[in-house]
């Protein structure tokens, strides 16, 4: 079992939130949990004071019995301790200002320089837009012009995704922001990089001896990414149909992973290190040259009406907010290639979807198999070694090897060698935004996205969404709760691969038990 008695406890230092879009769903679902248990675990220090902000009134009460219902719902901490509830409490305010009245914000100074001498902060400001990406100019500007950049401390700027529509409309965004803010002081989230396992690659590929000879064209023969969902739009329709989920996951959260996969290792574990390696994985994607490349290697697709476990579920046309045309993809799988030393060859499949049969974050590293086989004429079974990372729901890792089957002569199967860290008793990993908050209050932007891996990102994703608007590139339909459109196997059949199955293992697999 881990020992959680000597986990490090590193304070943020005395600031004040600024949380805009208090009245949200992700201020609701994510950030005013993840703030409770950082407080909870004692990673907040006293000195520290949030202002949630939004355009509808609302008292401080008001706003501190949202917090409580939200907490209780959503967070992995329950409120128990009534005192340790009005010592964090106490804390929160709460201003209604709309983001395009400077006025508001001058208001909000006077707010912020009385909390910040009751609760003895040094004029350190932290602003987390939760909001829609069409008003974090806005807002850039009227914090500088209502005064609540005058303080003597840090100010720092968390932004939400999506940055941008495509690399024009997130150029114009980060030119406004930049007005404002350098790029130090500017923390793009992407959320999947506060994930517990995604930043455990970087661990496993640098910390331990018998990966990274590996780690290359020469050993390994692909590398598959599924980021799945069993969720279908809910009621983001509006907001997707014009996203899609090439926008929505693959420009950010997926390629993202792929870097983390890809990247060489940093001199050192300094912010601008990892990410100088993550931007060169980016700027190293095999871009896509003409249509009939990206209908080759992509695939996209549509959830029509379908079931999982029974309950059925309606076409994407006919959610909420979506257009009945709409020809938005809500599943795209991609065949990559990243051009250099190291991976030259080596295809990286990639896909994600709503309304698939699981819900799982996987990535599976799949080794060239034995150069030959002194197996021949028995019994046998020789599968590829595979290295299957998981990132969520479960977490752990597992090694998929040969071995003879117990009281067998050379009887040779698959098994799995499991190290599976969500099983373990005493380990409640922290919720992405936990990290990310902690991380942007300590400024820590290792786990954000830089402007140039941002742009890298957009440039290779533009082109695939530009031949789709044009009409190339067949949208396949695939009924919500199965795997998505058959075409995404061909693109791993012809190259002699097929997806392997994600989120559990085969039946005839054994786990062996690993201690840590
Ligand atoms: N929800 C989620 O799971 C995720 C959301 N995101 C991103 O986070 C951001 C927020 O999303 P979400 O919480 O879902 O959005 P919501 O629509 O639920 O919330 C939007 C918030 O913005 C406030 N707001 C809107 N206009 C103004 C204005 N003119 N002045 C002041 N406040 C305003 C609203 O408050 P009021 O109505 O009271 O004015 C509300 O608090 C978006 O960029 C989204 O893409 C990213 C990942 C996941
Ligand atoms: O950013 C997004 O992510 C969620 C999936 O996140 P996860 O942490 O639950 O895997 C996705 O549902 C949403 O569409 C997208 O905007």
């Amino acid at each position: 079992m881990i020992d959680n008695q000597n986990l490090e406890v590193l304070q943020t230092p005395g600031a004040v939130f600024h949380l805009f879009g208090a009245t949200g769903d992700l201020a609701r679902r994510k950030l005013f949990p993840a703030i409770y248990s950082l407080y909870h675990e004692g990673k907040l220090s006293e000195d520290f004071a949030v202002v949630g902000v939004a355009r509808r009134p609302r008292t401080n009460e008001e706003f501190r019995d949202d917090l409580y219902q939200s907490i209780q719902q959503f967070c992995r901490y329950k409120i128990k301790d009534e005192n340790e509830w009005a010592r964090f409490i106490e804390h929160f305010e709460y201003k209604s200002l709309d983001i395009n009245d400077v006025n508001g914000f001058r208001e909000l100074r006077q707010q912020t320089e009385s909390l910040e001498e009751r609760f003895n902060i040094p004029g350190n400001r932290l602003f987390y837009l939760a909001l829609a990406p069409e008003l974090f100019g806005s807002v850039s500007s009227n914090l500088q012009k209502g005064g609540m950049l005058d303080s003597k401390g840090w100010h720092r700027l968390v932004i939400e995704k999506p940055f941008g529509y495509d690399l024009e409309s997130a150029e114009q965004l980060n030119k406004q922001i930049r007005q404002v803010f350098e790029e130090e002081e500017i923390f793009r989230i992407d959320h999947y990089l506060g994930k517990e396992m995604v930043q455990n690659i970087e661990v496993i590929r640098f910390a331990n001896a018998f990966f990274e000879p590996l780690w290359n064209n020469k050993h390994i023969a692909n590398v598959q990414i599924t980021l799945s969902e069993t969720v279908g739009v809910e009621d983001r329709g509006g907001y997707y149909d014009h996203a899609g989920a090439l926008r929505d996951m693959g420009q950010n959260h997926m390629l993202q992973l792929l870097t983390m996969i890809a990247m060489e290792p940093p001199s050192r574990l300094h912010a601008e290190d990892v990410r100088d390696e993550k931007v060169k994985v980016l700027r190293s994607l095999r871009p896509f040259r003409s249509a009939e490349e990206v209908r080759d290697n992509v695939v996209r697709g549509q959830y029509v009406a379908g079931s999982l476990r029974g309950k059925k579920l309606p076409g994407y046309r006919e959610e909420d907010k979506v257009n009945p045309n709409s020809n938005t993809e809500t599943y795209f799988a991609a065949r990559v290639f990243v051009d250099n030393f190291r991976w030259a060859g080596v295809p990286f499949y990639i896909r994600t979807g709503k309304h698939l049969p699981v819900k799982t974050t996987e990535v599976v590293i799949e080794f060239k198999s034995m150069p030959a086989t002194v197996y021949l004429g028995q019994k046998h079974n020789l599968e590829p070694n595979l290295l299957v990372i998981r990132v969520n729901p479960m977490e752990g890792i597992y090694v998929k090897l040969n071995a003879k089957r117990p009281g067998t002569e050379s009887d040779i199967h698959p098994f799995a060698m499991d190290f599976c860290q969500s099983c373990l008793i005493g380990i409640n990993s922290p919720e992405a935004y936990e990290r990310l908050i902690h991380d942007a209050a300590r400024g820590d932007s290792t786990y954000f996205t830089r402007w140039d891996e941002v742009a890298a990102a957009w440039s290779f994703v533009d082109y695939i969404a530009e031949v789709w608007k044009q009409g190339a590139g067949d949208l396949r339909q695939y009924p919500a709760g199965s795997w998505g459109p058959k075409e995404a196997h061909k693109l791993l059949e012809q190259d002699g691969f097929h997806w392997w199955p994600v989120n559990g293992q085969e039946e005839d697999d054994v786990v062996w038990e690993v201690s840590i």
